[in-house]
């Protein structure tokens, strides 16, 4: 088994950053080099000041600080790093196409191959390639052809390692993972990537597949878990109309162990750059293959997904007396979930964006996410114009200004937070009546309507 010294990733995002910060900690022997077209994101992981780190992940800032220019690097010579390497990570982003053929639906593989082509264009030795990012069932045969097709003599292992981390928990889930999976057809270059994992993940959570099933284990994976939000999502809806609690039935189906607890806590919408992404792939993979009752299967998880964004803001349209228009209403939280800085896809844009063209005031409040990050989000839907954004969205740093004089307070994100604020003197601020539209059902409903709120929470 060939001994890996230097290991280069590249894409310094959200799995990249992390998932090397972990294996450069746990293997000191080996430099990890993670290489970025993005200059600025590059010098904002060189920061000396910990705080302009470009992810915000519990326990990440404590872990680069102690190995950054040990044995942890940020570069932007991609070259340098590629020509070093013996073991080269693809961790690039991989999101749903824009344009063309399958627009709306297939992964943009563009950077990926851009990558795969940078490889073969500068690599002098052998190396271990390992498809990082999340990637349609059969992308490693078009690597496979790139590099193989250089006419170099150089030998190129190809392996599949999808990523299971969840942002907030990327840390925990890394030290920790439920089982790492290599998929490949050399033996001795799956020998060598599980022995870097195997300085912290024992053997036999390390599982070996072949490389197809590998990158279709990482869609279905991402389906599954979507599917469960959508199915308790579909219930909540139920709920509402039967007096059933959503609360009390997850809690009831969670309690069989076929079935399990996690993943049933009904919700605005999930978010992320991931869940949509993967299964919208996952529907243009089986019906390209004609596969025309699975792809209508899973495609069913996501439109669930965008009814239960709209009916979330179309029961606050109708309660607030079929009119937000001119109305303050205060968002609590824009980020897809809580503990990240990551606003992509989060269930809070379309919401928001659905009562701006109900001419709505928002006031949004979020720990971790920046006015610019807000705007631009809102920006990129396209909607409106940008100067219209500005008029109508007013993103605040503090959460008592951003629920003044509001008509309703609607929570988007579950920050531990939101659940110790001062309730009351919230309700004395607010107009009267006080909505409280709890789209994460963190609030408890009596103790709300105690003080004197409507509160309208998902599937109760
Ligand atoms: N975000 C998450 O929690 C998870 C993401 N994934 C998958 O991992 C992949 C990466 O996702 P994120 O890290 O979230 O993306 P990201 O957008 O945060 O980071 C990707 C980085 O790759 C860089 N990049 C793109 N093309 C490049 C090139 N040719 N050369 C050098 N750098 C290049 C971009 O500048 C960007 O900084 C995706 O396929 C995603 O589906 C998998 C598991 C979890
Ligand atoms: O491929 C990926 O990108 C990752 O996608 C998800 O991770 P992530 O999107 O970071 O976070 P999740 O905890 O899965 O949450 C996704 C969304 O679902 C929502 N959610 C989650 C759980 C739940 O019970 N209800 C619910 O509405 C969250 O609030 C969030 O908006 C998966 O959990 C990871 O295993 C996977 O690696």
């Amino acid at each position: 088994m060939k001994s890996i010294k230097n290991i280069c990733c590249i894409g310094a995002g959200y799995v990249g950053g992390p998932t090397m910060a972990i294996i450069a900690k746990k293997n000191p022997h080996i430099k990890v080099t993670i290489v970025d077209i993005n200059a600025e994101r590059i010098a904002a992981w060189n920061d000396k000041d910990l705080s302009k780190l470009p992810i915000y992940e519990p326990g990440l800032a404590e872990i680069v600080s102690e190995i950054r220019d040990k044995n942890l690097f940020f570069s932007t010579d991609i070259n340098k790093a590629i020509s070093e390497s013996e073991m080269i990570f693809i961790s690039v982003n991989t999101p749903t196409k824009t344009y063309g053929k399958g627009k709306g639906m297939a992964a943009d593989l563009k950077y990926i191959e851009l990558c795969a082509r940078n490889i073969a264009e500068v690599a002098k030795s052998n190396k271990i390639v390992v498809e990082k990012s999340t990637l349609p069932v059969r992308t490693a045969e078009a690597i496979k052809s790139i590099l193989h097709n250089t006419g170099n003599g150089v030998q190129f292992d190809i392996l599949s390692n999808p990523e299971f981390l969840a942002e907030g928990t990327a840390i925990e889930d890394l030290l920790n993972p439920d089982r790492v999976l290599i998929g490949g057809e050399s033996e001795d270059a799956i020998a060598c990537l599980a022995n870097i994992y195997g300085s912290w993940v024992s053997q036999d959570r390390i599982l070996r597949t072949n490389l197809w099933s590998s990158e279709l284990s990482k869609l279905t994976a991402n389906a599954f878990l979507a599917q469960r939000i959508s199915s308790i999502n579909a219930i909540s809806e139920l709920c509402e109309h039967t007096g059933a609690n959503v609360k009390e039935v997850s809690k009831a189906i969670g309690f069989d162990s076929r079935i399990g607890s996690k993943f049933l806590n009904a919700s605005v919408g999930f978010g992320g750059s991931c869940f949509q992404k993967d299964i919208l792939n996952l529907v243009y993979i089986a019906r390209s293959y004609n596969l025309h009752q699975v792809a209508d299967y899973w495609e069913q998880v996501i439109i669930m997904n965008d009814h239960q964004k709209r009916r979330f803001s179309d029961r606050l349209i109708k309660t607030l007396y079929n009119t937000v228009s001119g109305k303050k209403i205060a968002f609590l939280g824009w980020a897809f979930k809580k503990d990240t800085n990551d606003t992509r896809e989060s269930a809070a844009i379309y919401v928001a964006d659905h009562l701006l063209s109900e001419q709505a005031y928002i006031s949004v409040y979020d720990p971790k996410v920046s006015d610019v990050k807000i705007q631009s989000d809102l920006n990129y839907l396209n909607t409106r114009s940008e100067a219209e954004n500005l008029e109508y969205v007013n993103p605040v740093t503090s959460p008592y200004e951003a629920l003044k004089e509001a008509h309703a307070v609607t929570i988007m994100t579950e920050w531990d937070e939101f659940k110790t604020y001062n309730w009351e003197e919230i309700y004395a601020n607010m107009k009267k009546p006080a909505f409280i539209f709890d789209g994460r059902n963190i609030l408890d409903k009596s103790e709300m309507e105690k003080i004197g709120f409507e509160y309208y929470a998902i599937g109760q």
